[in-house]
């Protein structure tokens, strides 16, 4: 049997300000770090001792990565950034209110832009809406007008980037037996567990990712699910975070609740 463990990031600036993030390379609250840690301590109750760790390119992940070994007693491990694991590009919505994006769309259009598998966000235009630091491992030269970085993505788009890093570098350390780490995104993680799982289009649209909630998935040789959706380490607190995800644009920011 080969274990995976799928955490999101802790909480970000951004997440508590109830913005789309995407690309936008913001760090973890106070409150967010702490959840990183609490991650970590989890994994370590459970005995979950990861030999390899994979995660984004963007500061909220790699932090929590740090934070969440740390707390294991894992941090002397190889940890790999890539872009590949990066959030999807959301486009011109990147930096807006959320409840403003729903009022002004509608329920519908928020709902199929937010979850479904081939809508993308209206692409960014303009400096103000590229990446502040490009990742260093994105195609192109990475600077920020590169017409090879993405202006946009549809989870089609972050499935077809992010599979290749699987199949090369994640799969064979689990095959060789590693337990491993992989600290992500809300979407770069959905598309993850839709491929893992072959969740089609219309349940991708209920699957929502809770910050920092280790998400552990025990494989077999082929490394299908022997669990489809795999187990929480806390199922009760993730289902409820899970579901405040969901309600995202229907409330106001954290910090103003
Ligand atoms: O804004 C984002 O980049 C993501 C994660 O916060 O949002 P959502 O979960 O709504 O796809």
């Amino acid at each position: 049997m080969r274990t995976l463990i799928l955490l999101r990031h802790g909480e970000s600036a951004w997440n508590a300000r109830n913005l789309f993030t995407g690309w936008a390379d913001v760090g973890l609250t106070p409150r967010g770090e702490e959840q990183a840690r609490d991650s970590g301590r989890l994994l370590r109750a459970a005995g979950l001792l990861p030999a390899a760790a994979h995660t984004s390119v963007l500061t909220r992940a790699v932090r929590s990565a740090t934070l969440a070994l740390e707390a294991a007693g894992r941090s002397g491990i190889p940890l790999t950034r890539d872009w590949r694991l990066n959030e999807r590009h959301y486009g011109a919505l990147q930096g807006r209110d959320k409840s403003d994006v729903l009022r002004e769309y509608g329920e519908e259009r928020f709902r199929l832009w937010r979850r479904s598998y081939d809508a993308a966000p209206p692409p960014a235009t303009g400096a103000a809406h590229a990446p502040a630091t490009p990742p260093a491992s994105a195609p192109g030269s990475g600077s920020a007008d590169d017409p090879a970085l993405p202006r946009t993505e549809s989870l089609a788009d972050v499935t077809a980037r992010l599979l290749p890093y699987w199949h090369d570098h994640i799969a064979p350390g689990l095959r060789a037996g590693r337990t491993t780490l992989v600290v992500a995104h809300s979407n770069s993680l959905r598309a993850l567990v839709a491929h893992l799982d072959g969740l089609d289009p219309k349940e991708l649209l209920d699957l929502n990712i809770p910050t920092a909630m280790p998400l552990r998935y025990d494989l077999d040789e082929q490394l299908r699910p022997l669990v489809r959706g795999g187990r929480y380490l806390d199922p009760g607190a993730a289902a409820a975070a899970a579901a405040e995800v969901a309600d995202e644009g229907h409330r106001s920011s954290r910090s103003t609740r």
